[in-house]
């Protein structure tokens, strides 16, 4: 046996080879301490091998799910061998076969996989400072490719999430180690463009790839190639029917960068927490595939104003409607029909996946009836219209309630097959007929007390207590002996036992081939599924968006050609939800006015007022409506945040020199249709290079970017760049001192600020008083010695002047300006001692 097993480890080296024993999955040698320490399961030996003990860990196999799901979330791929033949008939060890291979980027079964998140693995290709991108959804089928820059690796890994990522072998690419992904090597030749190709048109048995845009110079054709032997691999040698392939071009999205994504929030806080965030607040939708697309949305901002407009006008039609409500209801019925559909075609579906998409099918002509009545609603309805073979078909075929477990029976519904119910029929007629048998029996042999029954150990028994055994009749054979009584079997009653037993087992082998069947009747049927499981999801999304637009009062923002961002009275939506009254402000850009700089206290409200203004934005361009009273937005192509110290520690890198490789993409990168967040830049080293810094990019953004840009300082210096440049405007955050207390009134107001309360906010943080009252000594003494910034008291911008060019001295100058040649020697003694004067 274990000559077998080293034998199919062997064909998978990186993989934790669950290796099935009887009622166990057991893992031997270095598999085991790893799974033990993993898992913590308890590491045993047993026997020896080349005369040492093998160590070994064992878990039941009806558990395994859960230690799946651990290791799988750990970044482990399992190899699940089983075992086939039966132990009873089969000399030596049974045979045994990988059947299955779970990988973190793989997963399809329910419970591996989180509801309200896409699970996708990606195919990395790179050549000559060009990036190939192919990924794969297995559970929606999604299915598609992209060529970029190998510099925007890091942005598309961030929008993308992969579960898992494969590249060839050779790849040179450094940033793996830190991606916190298992990435998978595989051989170079299976990234083989060619034979990728062919592969893929196979599969869609097409002619080439062109009807689906992908030019055959795509270098991650080769990715997708590599990608789908891989899943292949994993799917016990079955490629899934995948929902069609499709190119995604970088222009197609806002572009947000990975600090961008993390800074403002979206799906996940910078603590790295599900919630508060913008998903957590908006996503109410009533099914995950709901919940999986509005995530999506959010990191996928739409570009074009004409696509965004046809999810803002549904949202309108929802709203004049009032149809989101009842969508709602009925929606909150239906099921993941496109997970159901994946498990369907990798044919794990379950019992009560079958029951339960007959049922979601159900529900959606109410949910086809309840949409408003415009074009964009009319095309979702027509996806929403499965052939209703399928409900048909599922409704004959499966019981109102199946049992979970196939193997249990009780699937397949009464009258859909007449030999299943004839089986079925003689088991029920069972009773029946034992019980006629006991009366029979009983007045044959005169014992009151005889019995006929069944269990599942003796199966059918006569039972006649020790009291009668001497009126037990010559035919009958003993079976049993219990403690007051004797079992007996009769010829009559185990020819009855051997029609009835086989009866059973036969049902079960019959509903299991139905049900197969029907697996199989179904495949046809998927892809009309997969549409009809994206536009519930669309429905849902565009129902919650409606429903949140609604209750908290937001607008549909207008889309302009100009170059304008102008929101009134906008809010912060996910701060908003939190507190009780929140401050609205409004912000105005547009050609002249480009860069606003913003000051105010600590605590006053300056982030919380650029991440409201790139929520905004975002959101609008996610076709959702926006907490605001009015939102006018040109042109927008990509949102940069610099927010915030955060150490990156893994990536070796300080929090000054995290600040500024973010600042440096922002400057090399941002257009002027682009949205830029600079919060407090500079404060990561001194004061002097700080604020030198800061100078310094602020002028760069407005003279070279001319981004729309909202720049947050402390350095009260750089105020005064509105008085050099027309496209700068001061606004600033105010707040009030009461009676050695400090108000903060967050509304934002032109002008620059009039004073710092770093030194009132630290008293209020619980500063202690002995600090908070030396702090104060000492700003008074720094405000004194420096006349003209008495009004700017912030305990760390000594003023200075920078970007002055140092004046040449005039000792230089004048040096500069003698001819040696000209001069006699006692000019020369003159000028010396003139020299020397100046210094
Ligand atoms: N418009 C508003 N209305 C009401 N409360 C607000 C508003 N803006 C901010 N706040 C509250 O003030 C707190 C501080 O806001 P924020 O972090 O934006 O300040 P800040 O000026 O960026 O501070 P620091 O300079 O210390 O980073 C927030 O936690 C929020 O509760």
């Amino acid at each position: 046996m274990m000559a077998q097993y080293l034998k199919l480890k062997a064909d998978h080296p990186d993989k934790l080879v669950f290796y099935r024993m009887g009622d166990f999955y057991e893992l031997f040698y270095d598999d085991a301490v790893k799974a033990s320490k993993l898992l913590d399961i308890t590491l045993t030996t047993r026997g020896q091998s080349a005369g040492q003990p093998i160590k070994m860990a064992g878990l039941p196999y009806h558990a395994c799910e859960g230690y799946l799901a651990r290791l799988v979330k750990l970044g482990e791929s399992v190899a699940i061998c089983e075992q086939f033949g039966d132990p009873a008939t089969t000399k030596g060890p049974l045979e045994r076969k990988v059947v299955r291979i779970v990988t973190p980027g793989t997963l399809t079964d329910a419970a591996l996989l989180d509801d309200k998140q896409e699970n996708r693995l990606l195919a990395i290709v790179a050549l000559k400072g060009r990036l190939g991108l192919a990924w794969l959804s297995l559970a929606s089928g999604d299915f598609a490719l992209m060529d970029t820059d190998v510099e925007r690796l890091p942005t598309e890994l961030e929008r993308l999430r992969p579960a898992e990522v494969v590249v060839s072998a050779d790849t040179g690419l450094a940033l793996f180690d830190t991606l916190g992904v298992p990435v998978r090597q595989m051989p170079p030749w299976q990234f083989d463009r060619d034979s990728a190709i062919r592969t893929l048109t196979r599969h869609f048995s097409t002619h080439d790839l062109a009807g689906f845009g992908v030019g055959d110079d795509m270098l991650a054709i080769g990715g997708a190639g590599a990608l789908l032997e891989y899943v292949r691999t994993t799917q016990g040698g079955v490629l899934p029917p995948l929902a069609g392939l499709r190119v995604e071009h970088a222009s197609q999205y806002i572009e947000l960068d990975p600090a961008t994504r993390r800074n403002l929030e979206l799906t996940e806080t910078i603590r790295g927490e599900v919630a508060p965030t913008l998903f957590s607040l908006l996503d109410q939708c009533a099914t995950s595939m709901g919940s999986r697309t509005l995530r999506h949305w959010l990191h996928h901002p739409l570009r074009q104003h004409a696509a965004i407009l046809e999810r803002q006008s549904a949202i309108t039609a929802l709203l004049d409607t009032g149809a989101a409500e009842v969508l709602r209801e009925t929606l909150s019925g239906i099921s993941d029909i496109e997970r159901i559909a994946a498990r369907i075609a990798l044919r794990s579906a379950r019992p009560r996946d079958l029951s339960s998409l007959r049922d979601s099918l159900a529900l959606l002509p109410a949910l086809r009836d309840a949409l408003p009545q415009t074009e964009f609603f009319a095309g979702l309805s027509q996806a929403l219209l499965p052939d209703s073979e399928i409900h048909a078909q599922l409704t004959a075929a499966v019981q109102l309630e199946p049992s979970v477990v196939l193997r249990e029976g009780g699937v397949i519904a009464d009258g859909y097959s007449a030999d299943l119910d004839e089986l079925r029929g003689i088991q029920a007629n069972c009773g029946e007929y034992l019980q006629r048998m006991e009366l029979l029996e009983r007045e044959r042999t005169g014992i009151p007390t005889l019995r006929v029954e069944y269990n599942r150990v003796a199966g059918f028994f006569i039972e006649i207590s020790n009291a009668n055994v001497d009126k037990v009749p010559p035919e009958y054979r003993r079976r049993q002996t219990m403690k007051n009584a004797e079992r007996y079997i009769t010829p009559e009653l185990k020819a009855f036992e051997e029609k009835a037993l086989s009866a059973q087992d036969r049902a079960l082998a019959l509903e299991k081939q139905l049900f197969e069947a029907l697996l199989d009747r179904l495949q046809p049927q998927l892809a009309s599924l997969r549409l009809a499981a994206q536009a519930v999801a669309t429905v849902d999304v565009l129902a919650c968006l409606a429903a949140h637009a609604q209750a908290r009062g937001y607008v549909a923002p207008v889309f302009v050609d100009e170059v304008r961002i102008d929101i009134d009275a906008g809010r912060h939506p996910v701060v908003e939800a939190q507190i009780d009254d929140f401050i609205p402000n409004g912000v105005a850009f547009g050609p002249m006015r480009k860069l606003l700089l913003i000051t105010g206290p600590n605590m006053g409200g300056k982030s919380t007022y650029m991440r409201q203004v790139a929520l905004i934005v975002l959101l609008a361009h996610v076709g959702s409506y926006v907490p605001a009273t009015s939102a006018v937005i040109g042109k927008v192509d990509r949102i940069f945040t610099r927010i915030g110290a955060s150490d990156d520690l893994a990536g070796g890198r300080s929090t000054f020199m995290v600040e500024m490789t973010e600042t440096a993409n922002i400057l090399n990168n941002a257009s002027e249709h682009s949205l830029v967040l600079m919060d407090e830049v500079g404060r990561g080293t001194s004061t002097f290079d700080g604020l030198a810094l800061a100078w310094s990019i602020a002028r760069q953004l407005i003279e070279k970017n001319r981004a729309y840009t909202l720049f947050a300082t402390h350095y009260f210096e750089l105020t005064r760049l509105a008085q050099d440049y027309a496209m700068v405007a001061n606004v600033h955050l105010d707040a009030v001192e009461h009676k050695d207390r400090i108000v903060f009134l967050h509304a934002v107001q032109e002008g620059p600020a009039s004073q710092s309360y770093g030194v009132a906010v630290a008293q209020l943080a619980g500063v202690p008083r002995e600090v908070i009252r030396q702090a104060k000594r000492k700003l008074t003494e720094l405000e004194q010695s420096s006349p003209g910034h008495a009004h700017q008291g912030d305990l760390f911008s000594v003023p200075i002047e920078v970007a002055v060019e140092p004046e040449t001295h005039p000792l230089v100058e004048k040096m500069a300006a003698i001819d040696p040649d000209d001069l006699s020697p006692r000019a020369a003694l003159q000028l010396l001692f003139e020299l020397k004067a100046m210094l």
